[in-house]
């Protein structure tokens, strides 16, 4: 089955760039320019530091960027929105630990809404992520990639236009990294869902993703967009061991080195030059 987009897009980045000003002035971005489709799966793969956590900070209106705007159906993001989530890569932090796993949910859920939908509304994100028995637990009874689910859980419930993630699995095992990258692909199927999805892992950022914009070091900038026609469903053997599949990660692994031997080779004043789209 292959998952459509609506063609339109939901979000709009226009030259986006960002300075930390202060005695470590720092320039994380240098410049970005991109949209993500409605109902797309965009994955965004860059190197340590280049500014990965900044650009979603900016994007989901929790920091000011210093030039550029963002756009969100349409609209200019000046304030967190309500159509927008996040999931973060460390789970044990962005859940309450005094919560259960329901109150978690519930917590994030507007006020007013009728206790009978509160209730579905968790069972149906509990449902999506397999963890329809842990509602009553607490966040510490569960393991790693559990509390995963439960973030994300979290974030369905609340019933987001678009999902950003941040590097959500980098603290889990190979294993249940695998489930969760899975998990993502059925609830995207499942609730139309538009992803944005940062990652430093380029098989990841292939395997899940309908394009893949590749980061250079910071300041960054959009070295390579990359469309990735792989069929779907997807699956963690058959499609990495695709020649398409080695492929795409190979072209972006060697754009990735090159450009850090240009640099180390050039010096970094050379970077815009180098990685201009
Ligand atoms: N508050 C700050 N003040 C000054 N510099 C900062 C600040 N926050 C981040 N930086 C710097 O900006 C650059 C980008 O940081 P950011 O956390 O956005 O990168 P990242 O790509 O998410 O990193 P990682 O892959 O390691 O998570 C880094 O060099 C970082 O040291």
């Amino acid at each position: 089955m292959s998952v459509t987009t609506t063609g339109t897009d939901l979000l709009t980045i226009e030259g986006l760039g960002h300075v930390y000003e202060g005695r470590q002035r720092h320039e994380a971005i240098g410049r970005l320019d991109f949209t993500v489709p409605e109902g797309a799966f965009v994955s965004i793969v860059g190197p340590s530091g280049c500014g990965k956590t900044t650009m979603l900070r900016c994007l989901s209106g929790l920091m000011k960027p210093t030039r550029g705007t963002v756009y969100l159906g349409g609209e200019p993001v000046t304030d967190v929105p309500r159509d927008l989530a996040l999931v973060f890569q460390d789970y044990s932090r962005s859940l309450f630990p005094w919560r259960t796993v329901a109150g978690n949910i519930g917590f994030v859920l507007p006020r007013g809404l009728p206790k009978e939908e509160r209730a579905e509304r968790i069972r149906e994100s509990l449902d999506a992520v397999g963890l329809s028995g842990a509602a009553d637990k607490y966040p510490w009874q569960l393991s790693g990639g559990m509390q995963q689910r439960v973030a994300i859980a979290r974030a369905l419930a609340y019933r987001p236009k678009i999902l950003l993630m941040d590097e959500p699995f980098a603290s889990v095992d190979a294993q249940t990294r695998a489930e969760l990258e899975d998990l993502m692909l059925d609830v995207r199927r499942r609730f139309d869902m538009t992803i944005l999805f940062v990652t430093h892992d380029i098989d990841e950022s292939v395997y899940l993703a309908d394009r893949v914009l590749v980061l250079s070091k910071s300041p960054s900038t959009i070295v390579t967009t990359m469309e990735v026609d792989l069929p779907s469903p997807r699956d963690q053997v058959a499609t990495r061991a695709s020649e398409h599949f080695v492929q795409l990660r190979t072209e972006i692994a060697e754009m990735i080195r090159d450009q850090s031997t240009r640099r180390t080779a050039s010096g970094a004043g050379a970077a815009a030059a180098d990685t201009a789209p």
